[in-house]
């Protein structure tokens, strides 16, 4: 039997909604698996990957090593197992880009976690799968829309002062790289039951898109590392008073593109990363709904460096005219046409 594990790309905040709002789209990482049980097999904890897509020149196919298969061994060890099912084969087929802000890392890691439930026929509900994976993707943004699909609110629960500290402990405890370093014989420490929630909600149908996808990467981390630890109360009601708005403007037919780009403006994460990525301000402050008829609003698409403009028309339009004036800084981008990936995460049999 082989299991089919597809998982859509996100991007998170869409403006104002930093850590909190997430949006499943159309590019979708596929996962094959194959159990052959028959005899001991000599591969690294069982596993044999192949990979091919987007970071097949960089990404570990060791399985102690691999993000996804890293994650899964985890969820396998909360459980008492301790590797793959002998002569399991994982093949990887990924065509979301790394680190460029379209949640590849949330992608692998709910595809990590939806492996170990199926090989080690755990059972696990999506709800109790979130968990897990917030154990490893600590802002539930991208991974809550990669699991679930669609456009997403979500949100951390207040927990009890013993989770908070299950919750607190250092990601290398929950997912030693590599993941041999966990097999001390201890089982690894278990999430708390609902760390985290979402919610749904409506997506105007006539809203596309368009991903302009920079050619270098912005490491998650390092776009988080640039933010401050404080912010005026200015700066945070600006952002209250947009994010209100926000669900409800790309939720209504047809789409008020002046109220969209009002609601997608940002001061807690934007700003702060232009050093990272060149001609961010320029591009955000001069695509508008009057300059570029169709739009409707414009963002950073996660970390960045891709920028999310969501239009209802004239995409090949919009989009030239933001890769010209990337290629004015003599960056190279390439751009996709996405729709919302309403299913999330599914899993089939053959
Ligand atoms: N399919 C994959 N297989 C293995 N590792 C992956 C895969 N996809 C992503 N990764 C790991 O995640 C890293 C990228 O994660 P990062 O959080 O920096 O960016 P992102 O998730 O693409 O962007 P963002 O979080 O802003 O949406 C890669 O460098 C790689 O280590
Ligand atoms: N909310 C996260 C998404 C990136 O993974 C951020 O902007 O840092």
């Amino acid at each position: 039997m082989t299991i089919t594990i597809k998982v859509p790309c996100s991007s998170a905040n869409i403006g104002p909604g930093f850590d909190v709002i997430g949006l499943a789209l159309s590019i979708w990482l596929e996962i094959r698996v194959d159990i052959a049980q028959s005899e001991k097999s000599k591969a690294v904890l069982n596993c044999v990957i192949t990979y091919e897509g987007e970071g097949a020149d960089e990404v570990s196919l060791s399985a102690d090593n691999n993000l996804i298969t890293r994650t899964a061994l985890y969820v396998l060890r909360c459980h008492g197992q301790r590797s793959f099912p002998a002569e399991t084969r994982v093949h990887i087929k990924n065509p979301i880009p790394l680190g460029r802000g379209l949640g590849s890392s949330g992608a692998a890691v709910v595809a990590g976690v939806v492996l170990g439930n199926e090989v080690g026929k755990l059972g696990l509900s999506k709800a109790r799968m979130l968990d897990y994976c917030l154990m490893i993707e600590r802002h539930p943004d991208n991974v809550a829309a990669a699991l679930y699909g669609g456009f997403v609110g979500t949100y951390l629960n207040d927990l009890s002062p013993e989770d908070t500290e299950r919750k607190e402990i250092p990601l290398s405890e929950v997912l030693p790289e590599p993941a041999g370093g966990l097999d001390t014989g201890n089982a690894p420490p278990e999430p708390p039951v609902g760390i985290g929630h979402y919610m749904k909600f409506p997506w105007a149908k006539e809203i596309k898109a368009i991903a302009i996808i920079p050619d270098f990467e912005v490491a998650t981390a390092k776009a988080r590392s640039v933010l401050p630890t404080s912010y005026s109360r200015a700066d945070v009601v600006f952002n209250l008073q947009r994010i209100a708005l926000l669900p409800s403007a790309l939720g209504r037919s047809p789409p008020d593109a002046d109220q969209i780009y009002l609601a997608m403006q940002d001061k807690v994460h934007q700003p702060y990363r232009k050093s990272l990525i060149p001609g961010l301000p320029e591009i955000l402050q001069s695509v508008t709904p009057k300059s570029h008829p169709g739009l409707c609003g414009i963002c950073l698409s996660g970390a960045g460096p891709t920028i999310l403009a969501l239009a209802t028309e004239n995409f090949d339009g919009i989009a030239n005219v933001i890769l010209d004036m990337f290629a004015k800084k003599d960056i190279k981008c390439r751009w996709e046409l996405l729709e919302p990936a309403e299913e999330g995460t599914a899993v089939t049999y053959s």
